[in-house]
């Protein structure tokens, strides 16, 4: 009985939770690395790094793609996306920040943002949605929130002080 109770209770999420979580992570931390061009585009063409408009359409598409799923799904998702371009907007708010201080030449043959970047991002989307909705029953589990607290730091871009980790994971750890 108390071997039984013991098991119920995993301090670690076996093998096939443990893949799901990491390719969840890597798409974050991909996506994440796509703000970084984002960020560079912005910065030759001056345009704002925050788009209310782009995200909305990303969010609308997200809704549409979804409409199987409840409410309550739709409304996770688009938390989620959200917690993604606020993520990405604090590595382009940083970057720009530096290379201001830097003052920093255009760069050379920047990729185009909507021929070449936005698509990049699109292509992200669908993978991201399936690896959420792969993760997310898993999130349940104490133990399986806290393997992914722990692999974000080698999985997931950084910064100095941890606030693109925390908003890129914020909604999964809620
Ligand atoms: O596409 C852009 O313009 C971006 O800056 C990328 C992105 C995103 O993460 O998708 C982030 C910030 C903007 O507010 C809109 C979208």
């Amino acid at each position: 009985l108390l071997l039984a109770g013991c098991q119920s209770v995993p301090t670690t999420p076996d093998d096939a939770a443990r893949q799901k979580i990491d390719g969840l992570l890597i798409l974050i931390d991909q996506r994440l690395d796509v703000a970084v061009k984002v960020a560079q585009t912005k910065w030759n063409s001056g345009a704002p790094i925050n788009d209310p408009a782009r995200e909305r359409q990303i969010l609308d598409d997200l809704t549409t793609s979804l409409k199987t799923s409840d409410a309550q799904d739709k409304s996770f998702m688009r938390r989620f996306f959200q917690a993604q371009f606020d993520a990405g907007k604090i590595i382009q708010l940083a970057l720009h920040a530096q290379w201001r201080q830097e003052a920093h030449a255009p760069f050379a043959n920047p990729p185009d943002l909507a021929r070449d970047i936005r698509p990049e991002l699109d292509r992200l989307t669908p993978l991201l949605i399936a690896a959420v909705n792969q993760v997310r029953p898993l999130l349940q589990q104490p133990a399986a929130k806290r393997y992914l607290q722990q692999r974000a730091d080698t999985l997931v871009r950084g910064d100095s002080n941890g606030a693109v980790r925390a908003e890129a994971l914020r909604v999964l750890l809620e």
